[in-house]
């Protein structure tokens, strides 16, 4: 899915009121869709107080007052009454709940804090129609709100963020459990300075005009499950282990054996059809009996000393690796005389930072760095924004693509797309899941996905492997290995 800034989603609701929708009508849409969201969510018995700006983003929250009223619900609306200043549709929208007569109409200061359970606020103050900080009264009843400890639903954006870039300095911003946003995912719901206001983001389908967002020129998408059944490959029937490629993962060093033993495991659990470790020898037998089958290439006593080049494999490199003066001499040999695409994760992306190796990256490679790992390899960036820009101009220089892991793994190409990833989750902040990444991307690749294409598929696999463990075993209890074991139902999930 596209994602769009907030200037392009103005022009793509101009375009879709030309088309023949009237604007009023639009309105009328967006916030039936969350009306109904939350008549599905909340309970008869819940007491909701809408509070609502002058923009259109009020409009919407003056209709869903309407609309749960007519449900109903018991409904309160809180406005600004020293600013009446609506826009058309917003006007209409508040016209119609004064002539309803039962929904009671309050300024923001006489607000007081509330006590009664069941509460739930609706935030319908600002959407993508901000264009400073919050200042004044709808600075202090932001504040106000995030003081209490109610649920609250923000209406398109949480109000006070920017739908495609950072707030201010200083801003206040309203701390959503839950945010409806329409047609598409806002940029800033993605990074980790904003993204943390959005609570749980629900996109609702407004049929906003189609040809005007497949036409929208952007740099920016969303993995979603549309693009991953575009992606996946199911495994054909006539076909053999040499069909499925063959996947080399190198790391490993005494007391980091598991590292690359998940890695392998990952690559066969994704279909790698022969999947070799190449680790030292101290780790022969714990990857030998605890993955039959991986075969096993020593490569040193307790740390990697050599990097043998087999032809027609794929080289995942780094899981454990460490970084020894022997090792780093192996990588920088490796990569010296090797041009095909390899992944490189942790201490060999260490190795090459520290070393100034980057240049040796072969031409096509993923490099899995998370974000420290991103700052010892390209410096350092004021915020994450940045870190975006900085890993789009050093994709491009080196040809290589960026897995930026996070919350929301960014995969960036050389030709300048970013890619956020949406499924995974907190039970993942773990040592071990990054070389689960490792293992899958390099499986992926050996088996013949485009590069593009086995960095998307391979994050939302992680990912998505991620939540089904964590509802298993919960996010607090689930293991890195959990994750891996559970892929599989990750793939039967895309076939069912
Ligand atoms: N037909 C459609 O287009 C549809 C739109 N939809 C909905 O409309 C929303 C966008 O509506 P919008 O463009 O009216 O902007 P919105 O976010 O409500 O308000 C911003 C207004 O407030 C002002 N302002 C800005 N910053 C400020 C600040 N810090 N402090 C104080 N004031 C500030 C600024 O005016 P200014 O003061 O700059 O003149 C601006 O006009 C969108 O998110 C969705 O919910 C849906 O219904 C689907 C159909
Ligand atoms: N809070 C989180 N939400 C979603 N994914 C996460 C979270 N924390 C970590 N992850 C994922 O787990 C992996 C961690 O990788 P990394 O930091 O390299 O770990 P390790 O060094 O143990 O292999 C990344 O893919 C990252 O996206
Ligand atoms: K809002």
């Amino acid at each position: 899915m596209k994602i769009l800034t907030a200037s392009q989603i103005k022009s793509c609701d101009i375009t879709t009121i030309e088309q023949g929708i009237s604007s009023i009508n639009l309105m009328e849409k967006a916030s039936g869709c969350c009306g109904r969201w939350i008549e599905e969510h909340f309970n008869v018995t819940d007491k909701f107080l809408i509070f609502c700006g002058t923009g259109n983003n009020g409009g919407d929250g003056f209709a869903i007052a309407r609309m749960l009223y007519e449900k109903g619900f018991d409904v309160e609306v809180y406005i600004d009454q020293e600013n009446l200043n609506f826009s058309n549709d917003a006007e209409i929208n508040f016209r119609k709940i004064k002539q309803i007569g039962g929904i009671g109409i309050h300024d923001f200061n006489d607000f007081l804090n509330i006590n009664r359970e069941k509460t739930v606020i609706i935030d319908a103050l600002f959407g993508y129609g901000l264009n400073r900080k919050l200042s004044g009264k709808n600075k202090t009843v932001v504040e106000k709100l995030n003081s209490i400890k109610v649920v609250k639903v923000s209406v398109d954006i949480p109000s006070g963020l920017y739908a495609d870039k950072l707030p201010d300095g200083d801003s206040v911003v309203i701390k959503a459990d839950f945010t409806l946003t329409f047609q598409l995912y806002k940029r800033s719901f993605f990074h980790p300075e904003t993204g943390k206001f959005c609570g749980k983001i629900t996109v609702l389908d407004i049929d906003l005009d189609k040809e005007f967002i497949e036409n929208a020129e952007t740099d920016y998408f969303v993995i979603d499950e549309d693009l991953i059944k575009n992606n996946y490959r199911p495994r054909e029937d006539f076909s053999h282990k040499g069909t499925f490629g063959k996947s080399i993962l190198v790391g490993g060093s005494y007391g980091k054996i598991g590292a690359v033993l998940m890695t392998a495991l990952s690559a066969l659990r994704t279909g790698s059809g022969l999947t070799f470790t190449m680790a030292p020898d101290c780790g022969c037998q714990i990857i030998q009996s605890q993955i039959p089958e991986a075969m096993f290439i020593g490569c040193g006593d307790k740390y990697v000393e050599r990097i043998e080049i087999q032809e027609k494999a794929v080289y995942g490199i780094g899981p454990g690796l460490g970084k020894d003066k022997k090792t780093q001499n192996a990588l920088f040999g490796f990569l010296k005389y090797y041009d095909e695409p390899v992944v490189l994760d942790a201490d060999a992306l260490n190795i090459l930072a520290q070393k100034n190796w980057l240049d040796l990256i072969p031409k096509n490679s993923v490099i899995t760095p998370h974000p420290l790992e991103f700052e010892r390899l390209f410096g350092k960036t004021n915020d994450s924004f940045e870190r975006i820009e900085l890993a789009k101009t050093k994709a491009r220089e080196l040809d290589i693509f960026i897995v930026l892991k996070d919350h929301h793994t960014a995969v960036i190409t050389p030709d300048q797309k970013v890619f956020y990833n949406i499924t995974g989750n907190s039970g993942m902040a773990k040592g071990g899941s990054g070389d689960a990444l490792t293992g899958i991307l390099t499986s992926l690749i050996s088996q013949k996905y485009d590069i593009e294409n086995a960095c998307i598929f391979a994050v939302w696999l992680h990912g998505k492997a991620g939540d089904f463990a964590a509802e298993k075993f919960s996010k607090e209890a689930m293991l890195p290995t959990d994750l891996i074991h559970e892929i599989g139902e990750v793939f039967k999930y895309l076939v069912s």
